[in-house]
C-alpha cells in the first residue's frame, strides 16, 4: 500500500534558475497523480525533487508522515522507499526478465524472492518471459518489465517520467490504459511525467497543470476540462476556442447569432469577456435554424472536428459524427448547448 504525497509551496533552483516556484500538490494513499505541462515547465525538477535527488529552496515534501524535503533537509534518495520507472525503461541488458525484477529484493530470502518476482509477472502479464532477456522484448513488454521491477520492492511512491514517450501512439495509448490498471491493483501512489494531455486525463486521479514553473490547477481530470481556472489551462486541456463576447447593460451577449447569445444566457453586464466554447457544446442539428458557414474539416475518423465561422469573423469548432460529410463553403445546421460556462475577462487576457 503507497503512502500520502504532500508538497506545499516546494520551490527548485539552478543557480539563478528558478525551475519550479511554489508548487503545491497532495495525493492521498494510492492516487495517481500527474505532472502535466509544456516543456521547460518544470516538471522533471519536481519529480526529481519528490525523488530527493535534487534539492528544493523553499517549502516541503512530505511522504505519509514524514518529512522528506525541506530546504534544511534532504533524505537521501535510496531511504525514501521510492520507485522509478524512465522514459528508457532503463533495464538490466545482461539480466533475464526474472532477474530484473528480483534486482531489488536483495533483502528477502530466496523463496520470497521467488514468490514475489512470479506475483509481478503475473500481475504485469510476463510469466511466458520470465527467463527472456530484455532485447528479446518489444518496447511495451520492456515497459511493462521495468514497472514489476519498479514496484517489486513495494515502494511507498512510483514516480513514472514519461514513461511511454518512446512507444508509438497505439502503444501507448493501450499502455496508458494497463498501467493505470496496475497501478491500482498494486495500490501505489503515483507521480506520473507527461507533456501528453491525453495520457494525463486518461491515467490520474489528479492533475497538476505547470506553466513556467508554476502549477496553475490542480484537478480531477473532468474538472481541468469542464472548469479550467486560468486561460492556460483552457487553452492547454483539450480544444475549444476563447470567444471574445460583449455584454449589454442586462448580462446579454452582443452577437448576431442568436443561438449563441441564448446558450450563453446571463454573463457578467457591460463588459468584454472571454468565454470557453468546446468543440462538444457544438452540436450538428439538422432541425436547428442556426446555420454556420464551415470553414475547415479535420476528419478523424470516428468523428471530424469542423471549423465554424461566425459573422464577425471569430471562428468555432464543432465535434460532428464521421458520417457527417460537409466541405468548406456548407452551412451547417448547429445547435449550441454549454454546460459548463467558463468566462475569463478580456481585459486581463490583453494585459
Ligand atoms: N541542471 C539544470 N541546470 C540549470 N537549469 C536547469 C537544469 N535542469 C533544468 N533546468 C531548467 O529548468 C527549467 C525546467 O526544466 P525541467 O527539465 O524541470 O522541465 P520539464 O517540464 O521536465 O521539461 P521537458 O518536458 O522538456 O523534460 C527549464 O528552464 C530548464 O532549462
Amino acid at each position: 500500500m503507497g503512502k500520502s504525497l504532500r508538497i506545499d509551496k516546494a520551490s527548485v533552483c539552478y543557480g539563478d534558475v528558478t525551475a519550479v516556484q511554489g508548487a503545491s500538490l497532495r495525493l492521498e494513499a494510492g492516487e495517481i497523480g500527474c505532472l502535466l505541462g509544456p516543456s521547460g515547465c518544470g516538471k522533471t525538477s519536481l519529480l526529481r525533487a519528490i525523488s530527493g535527488f535534487q534539492s528544493i529552496s523553499e517549502g516541503t515534501i512530505e511522504v505519509g508522515e514524514t518529512l522528506v524535503s525541506s530546504p534544511a533537509l534532504q533524505v537521501a534518495p535510496e531511504q525514501r522507499r521510492i520507485g522509478m520507472v524512465f522514459q528508457d525503461f532503463a533495464l538490466f541488458p545482461h539480466l533475464s526478465v526474472s532477474r530484473n525484477i528480483a534486482f531489488g529484493l536483495q533483502a528477502l530470502n530466496a523463496n520470497d524472492r521467488q514468490t514475489t518476482v512470479e506475483r509481478l509477472l503475473e500481475l504485469v502479464s510476463m510469466r511466458d518471459w520470465a527467463s527472456a532477456m530484455p532485447h528479446e522484448l518489444s518496447g511495451g513488454q520492456q515497459q511493462r518489465v521495468a514497472l514489476a521491477r519498479a514496484l517489486a520492492p513495494s515502494p511507498d511512491i512510483l514516480l513514472l517520467d514519461e514513461p511511454f514517450s518512446s512507444l508509438d501512439t497505439s502503444l501507448r495509448e493501450q499502455l496508458a490504459l494497463e498501467v493505470t490498471q496496475l497501478l491500482k491493483e498494486s495500490n501505489v501512489t503515483a507521480v506520473l511525467v507527461t507533456h501528453d494531455q491525453q495520457e494525463a486525463l486518461t491515467m490520474a486521479d489528479t492533475v497538476a497543470v505547470m506553466n513556467d514553473g508554476n502549477v496553475e490547477q490542480v484537478a480531477s481530470p473532468y474538472e481541468l476540462y469542464h472548469q479550467p481556472r486560468t486561460r492556460f489551462v483552457a487553452g492547454f486541456i483539450g480544444q475549444g476556442t476563447l470567444l471574445r463576447v460583449s455584454t449589454d447593460s442586462t448580462g446579454g451577449a452582443k452577437t448576431p447569432v442568436t443561438e449563441l447569445a441564448s446558450a450563453l444566457g446571463q454573463l457578467p453586464s457591460s463588459r468584454e469577456l472571454e468565454v470557453l466554447l468546446r468543440p462538444d457544446d457544438v452540436i450538428v442539428d439538422a432541425t436547428s435554424n442556426c446555420k454556420l458557414v464551415v470553414s475547415s474539416v479535420d476528419f478523424r475518423g470516428a468523428h471530424s472536428l469542423v471549423s465554424l465561422q461566425l459573422p464577425d469573423g471569430q471562428t468555432i469548432s464543432c465535434n460532428a459524427p464521421g458520417h457527417v460529410q460537409v466541405s468548406p463553403g456548407y452551412a451547417l445546421p448547429v445547435r449550441v448547448e454549454i454546460k459548463h460556462k467558463v468566462t475569463f475577462d478580456a481585459a486581463e487576457g490583453a494585459k
